[in-house]
């Protein structure tokens, strides 16, 4: 047998894909929009508080396309917090006007394919990435993925050296997106229908095309990566909530 990578795990994520009811929205006046938002944000509120004691982080993100509207990202030590969170929201007003499409549960993930003597539980730079507060770069990039296991095409059948050879290029690969994209990976195996979810962060959207294209003519990609469906948007502040929700009279 293939030996298993060794993983850290961190934060458990939740994403939260909804489509907005806008018929129905709209059939509201405005002072009742107005207290439904602040209802939300109030509940928000309780979210930046958690993150201000690095106890956890959310983003909230305005996704392109017909598959969602709104993406809100999660991250709680636990998952018991997150299935907290989930409950929480969907009794709010809000959430009555949203239509959930799509969802994600990980926990952030790092392996041991690159040789590193440091102490994870000491190191601060590890502890970041296992514990990351969301970036408020201006686009978000989700996809869940899989290694596969295809006949003579099988992840897990490699050799650790094999595998920590791709790893280590792959890495290569990414590290030239230094400062342009960021990527946070969390493992989904026994959690969800993929065994990954990649969420990227960047300042210019175009960067996501340009890496996840590259990273497909790399071995790792090109003969390992199957890949779900892509979701892509811009990072929502929260006072871009009722600018948002907003509806000309
Ligand atoms: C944005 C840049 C970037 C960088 C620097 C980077 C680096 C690294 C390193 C060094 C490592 C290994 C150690 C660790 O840290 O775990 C990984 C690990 C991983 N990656 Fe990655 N990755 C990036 C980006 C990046 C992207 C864009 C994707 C999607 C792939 C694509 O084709 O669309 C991806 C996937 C993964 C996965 C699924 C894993 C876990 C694989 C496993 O079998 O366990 N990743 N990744």
């Amino acid at each position: 047998m293939a030996e298993p990578a060794k993983t850290l795990d961190g934060w458990y994520c939740y994403h939260d894909f909804r489509t907005i009811n806008w018929a129905e929205w709209k059939q509201l006046s405005e002072t009742e929009r107005d207290s439904i938002l602040n209802e939300f944000l109030e509940l928000a509120k309780q979210w930046d508080d958690t993150q201000a004691k690095f106890e956890g982080s959310h983003g909230l993100y305005s996704i392109l396309g017909q598959k969602a509207d709104l993406m809100i990202l999660w991250l709680r030590p636990t998952m018991d917090e997150l299935i907290d969170l989930e409950n929480e929201f969907n009794k709010t007003r809000l959430a009555a006007f949203t239509t959930p499409t799509y969802s994600y549960v990980s926990v952030v993930e790092l392996s041991n394919y690159l040789p590193s003597d440091k102490d994870p539980e000491q190191d601060p730079e590890i502890q970041a990435r296992l514990k990351p507060i969301l970036p408020k770069w201006k686009y978000v990039c989700f996809y869940p993925m899989d290694k596969r296991r295809d006949g003579d095409d099988n992840w897990y059948m490699l050799s650790m050296e094999e595998r920590s050879s791709m790893m280590r290029s792959h890495g290569m690969i990414g590290r030239t997106y230094a400062g342009k994209v960021r990527q946070i990976i969390s493992g989904s195996v026994g959690f969800d229908d993929w065994e990954w979810g990649v969420t990227l962060f960047a300042h210019d959207v175009l960067q996501f095309k340009k890496l996840v294209y590259e990273m497909r003519f790399d071995e790792v990609s090109a003969r390992y990566g199957d890949f779900g469906t892509f979701y892509v948007g811009q990072t929502m502040d929260e006072s871009d909530i009722k600018p948002y929700f907003s509806i000309a009279e």
